[in-house]
């Protein structure tokens, strides 16, 4: 049989039927669900007198609405202040025990961001097929999952029907030589892919990534890679299951166990691309050579190093680029070619599923230690992507060095990265955000995101500018 990529092996493991017009239905192994994109499709179901086809592949965890502030969460449900996120929750609770389908409930130690908890449950496996009513399903792929986000109308067919009707994707490798230095981190990488190829470059294409940079990483950095394919343009990234990846699914609670668990590891161990398969596209790119990146503008493609500079639209060639710029530069109201470490964040947000994991709050506690919030920046958040995580790093202490720095510590949830709950950035207020987005008004209106990594938000939140974090800390190699 012709070489195939990893991409090619998981959609061929998954083709239900494929029709002449390109169209294609493949079968779905998992659905996670959260409370923003799953009442219409629960109403359809209802309406159309239908039940889930296979209850036992749907799991269910509230995120994006839920308060992370402790006085709040006491009160479960109904202790959310705000109407609409309450009815969002409660709505979400009332459809799963409606349709029997599994949910982990607001103040469960298990719940926290679908994306976090999917592979610390080990909902998710290699070789799944995986999908959410969410754009940063890509997050899955580190597991050599074939994992994307879907919309409404998709996730009542994939409930109805446990299949969905896709095209297929071409294939991009990106591939990174070299190791990473130490102080930079998968954000930074992710960064830096993106500054490079745009955030059209992966459209169309599922993303493998590949090279000794991407093997180097945890499954955590993996997985922060892969969130960010989808800010790439890519609907999949993906990475070949390895020792690590084995290492971190064993044991987990949903993963399999004795004789089902020795049968699965040696189907993963073929989730590779195999020698000499045919990419429509490679891009390299040097790993050593990165540096701790941050974004200026309004784009996850607006990008550089914290060495770098804000562009100057004047010294453009091409006007409509001029144009971009300098609109970006008006709503993140920075001055043309000033330095990077001249921008002064008001806010810190430490969270998302890009950057809640253990290891994220490992390195900004490292940064952390021994210093203070500077006085400057009004307000820190750190926020764990679980209450897994949540109890981990207590038991480590990570949650004292915050407070002791003058740093907020909260319950799980989506939190700041995106304006659906009480955690906001006022307008005007510059926010240093381990998060994925930094489009205009995500953190809340007229509030301005730069994207950085966990220890690069810490940096920030503890000089109060944008400062490269191997300045501050013996970074281990
Ligand atoms: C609310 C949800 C549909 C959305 C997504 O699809 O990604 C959100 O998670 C986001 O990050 O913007
Ligand atoms: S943490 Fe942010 S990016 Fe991730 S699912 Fe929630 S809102 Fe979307």
């Amino acid at each position: 049989m012709a070489a195939m990529t990893l991409y090619d092996k998981l959609w061929n493991h998954h083709l239900v039927e494929q029709w002449d017009n390109g169209s294609a239905l493949i079968y779905i192994d998992r659905h996670l669900l959260h409370e923003v994109t799953s009442p219409q499709a629960f109403e359809g179901l209802r309406l159309a007198g239908r039940k889930p086809w296979r209850l036992g592949a749907n799991l269910a965890v509230p995120d994006h609405n839920v308060p992370t502030g402790a006085d709040e969460r006491r009160g479960g449900v109904a202790g959310i202040l705000d109407p609409i996120s309450r009815l969002q929750v409660q709505t979400l609770d009332d459809n799963c025990r409606a349709f029997d389908i599994v949910e982990i409930p607001i103040n469960d130690v298990r719940q926290g961001i679908v994306h976090v908890i999917g592979p610390e449950t080990g909902a998710t496996l290699p070789g799944m097929t995986l999908v959410c009513g969410d754009s940063h399903t890509s997050t899955h792929g580190a597991f050599a999952a074939l994992a994307h986000g879907i919309g409404t109308s998709e996730v009542e067919h994939v409930l109805a029907t446990q299949c969905l009707v896709q095209q297929k994707m071409k294939n991009l490798q990106v591939r990174v030589s070299g190791r990473l230095q130490p102080g930079v981190s998968a954000k930074d990488l992710a960064l830096a892919i993106i500054g490079r190829i745009g955030t059209a470059g992966g459209t169309g294409y599922a993303i493998e990534f590949a090279g000794e940079a991407v093997r180097a990483l945890s499954m955590e950095g993996r997985m922060t890679l892969c969130n960010m394919s989808i800010e790439a343009g890519a609907r999949v990234g993906v990475i070949a299951v390895d020792e690590i990846t084995i290492d971190y699914v064993r044991n987990r609670p949903f993963a399999p166990r004795g004789a089902m668990w020795e049968a699965a590891v040696a189907a993963w161990r073929d989730l590779h691309s195999d020698e000499g398969a045919k990419f429509d596209r490679v891009v390299e790119l040097d790993g050593a050579a990165i540096e701790p990146q941050v974004t200026w503008g309004t784009s996850p493609e607006m990008v550089t190093s914290v060495h770098g500079h804000v562009p100057d639209p004047a010294g453009m060639d091409s006007p409509s680029r001029a144009a971009a710029v300098q609109r970006a530069l008006d709503y993140m109201g920075l001055r043309p070619g000033m330095p990077i470490t001249d921008i002064r964040p008001d806010r810190v947000f430490i969270g998302s599923c890009t950057n809640s994991r253990i290891e994220d709050l490992r390195e900004a506690a490292a940064v952390v230690r021994g210093r203070r919030k500077a006085d400057s920046v009004r307000q820190v958040l750190v926020v764990p992507g679980s209450g897994q995580v949540k109890r981990q790093a207590e038991a480590e202490g990570l949650d004292r060095i915050f407070l002791a720095a003058g740093m907020e510590w909260r319950e799980p949830g989506c939190s700041m990265c995106l304006a659906m709950n009480a955690d906001r950035l006022g307008a005007g207020e510059h926010c240093a955000s381990t998060s994925n987005r930094n489009f205009e008004g995500r953190q809340g209106s007229g509030g301005r995101t730069h994207l950085v990594s966990p220890a690069m938000a810490a940096a920030a939140a503890v000089t109060g500018h944008f400062t490269d974090v191997r300045q501050l800390v013996e970074v281990a190699a």
